[in-house]
């Protein structure tokens, strides 16, 4: 049996990048770019207005007084030099002309007819945002690596990029077994439950940026299981959830070896989960999840997401593990250690956390209220107010604040 971490970096050594693509900028949200971007021109491409003032040359500011002469909108260019004592009135955007170095707001002068007072003592060069003082021309914007993000968009459009290359998207099948399984839509049979995993699974893979490929489910014979995993090598990742343990009817390890694959571990040292096995099977990582759907959903998220994620060409590729509070007493009277579904909030800027009740690996429901996965040492004896370790699951907005 191997620890978590052990099965992790035994698994990413065999996840490699995939190959990338040109994709226009809004498709690029989220993915992984391969190359360097550089700055075509500085940005601001001249000196201009941060605010919707006047212009004027500071040095020749004479009594505060100014003489307004002219008008320069955003969007058009003066080409004549301000003489010195003059002004114009310009607009936030507009490039500063030659003449003028300085802005003042309009609310801060007093107007009458053509001049302008200054209300108070101006510093020289304010309200000027200087050529290139965002990005400068042939300077690295966003390196190669980076994941796009809306900043990321923004700034590739201010740069005139219309397509970028980034790495593809992971292409997952996802591939349920048991005579037992129904798909959603049928009404359960007496014996027969609804096969939920690959649904769970696929939205994990979309989650992370993948692209799930359904298979079906795979009844309980050896060829049932061989010919479904044969189809599932067109993808680039085969995760099977179910069969894996040790019933008389748990193919998929040897599934997996009549297909010529070399299973490199089976069960990891964790609880829920513990079932699982790694393989590569004609060069693809094969992931054989153990079928209760707790210990599917978070052996996906330990194991699987971060492969899904290196293999796109993340560099963060594990959830945040911080220290949280717990709010009740937590125990783990088993020599695994226990991931337990816990509730995380934020208060005065320090975690709280509470586990979700009844933690048997079937029951879903732990996971619907659950935000996070409290780890829990074999043995470990927890009282109320203790600091424990939780890997985050929130996704940005779980732990937010809710509308009153
Ligand atoms: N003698 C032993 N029995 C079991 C062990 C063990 O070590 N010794 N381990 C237990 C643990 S832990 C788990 S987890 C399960 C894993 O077994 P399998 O991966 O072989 O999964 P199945 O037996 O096929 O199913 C387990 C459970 O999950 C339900 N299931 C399966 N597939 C789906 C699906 N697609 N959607 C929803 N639910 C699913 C299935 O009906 C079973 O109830 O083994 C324990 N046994
Ligand atoms: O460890 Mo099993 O994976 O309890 O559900």
């Amino acid at each position: 049996m191997v620890s978590i971490e052990e099965a992790q970096r035994t698994i990413l050594e065999y996840i490699t990048p995939l190959e990338t693509e040109k994709v226009s900028v809004f498709q690029g949200l989220n993915r992984v770019t391969p190359e360097d971007h550089i700055a075509p021109w500085d940005i601001p491409a001249a000196d201009n207005s941060a605010m919707d003032g006047f212009a004027f040359s500071h040095a020749a500011l004479n009594d505060n007084r100014l003489k307004v002469t002219g008008f320069l909108p955003a969007g058009e260019v003066r080409t004549a030099p301000v003489p010195p004592g003059e002004a114009i009135r310009i607009m936030t955007g507009a490039p500063v002309p030659a003449g003028c170095d300085t802005v003042v707001p309009i609310e801060d002068v007093e107007e009458d007819g053509e001049w302008i007072r200054l209300a108070s003592t101006v510093k020289a060069g304010s309200h000027v945002r200087k050529r290139g003082e965002d990005i400068r021309h042939g300077n690295v914007v966003i390196p190669a690596g980076a994941t796009i993000r809306p900043q990321e968009i923004g700034m590739l459009s201010a740069m005139g990029t219309t397509s970028l290359a980034v790495y593809r998207r992971a292409r997952v099948a996802i591939l349920a077994t048991g005579d037992e399984l129904l798909e959603p839509g049928s009404t359960p049979a007496p014996g027969k439950i609804i096969n939920s995993n690959s649904y769970s699974l696929a939205a994990q893979v979309l989650d992370a940026g993948g692209d799930p490929v359904l298979l079906g489910i795979a009844p309980d014979t050896l060829d049932a299981t061989c010919d479904k995993i044969r189809a599932g090598l067109n993808a680039d990742i085969l995760v099977i959830t179910g069969g894996v343990s040790v019933g008389d009817r748990d193919f998929v390890k040897v599934a997996i070896e009549e297909l010529g694959g070399s299973v490199t571990f089976w069960k990891v040292n964790m609880k829920p989960g513990k079932p699982l096995a790694f393989a590569m099977l004609q060069g693809k990582p094969v992931f054989a999840l153990p079928g209760n759907p707790v210990a599917a959903m978070v052996s996906f998220e330990l194991f699987v997401r971060p492969s899904i994620l290196k293999s796109m060409g993340h560099r963060r590729i594990f959830r945040p593990v911080v220290k949280a509070v717990l709010q009740e007493p937590a125990t783990n009277k088993g020599m695994r250690p226990h991931l337990v579904r816990g509730i995380v909030s934020v208060h005065d800027g320090r975690y709280h956390v509470s586990t979700t009740g009844n933690q048997s690996s079937g029951r879903l429901s732990s996971l619907i209220q659950g935000n996070g996965l409290i780890r829990l040492a074999p043995e470990a004896l927890h009282a109320e107010g203790d600091k424990v370790e939780v890997l985050l699951l929130d996704r940005g907005f779980e732990m937010g604040e809710a509308v009153q």
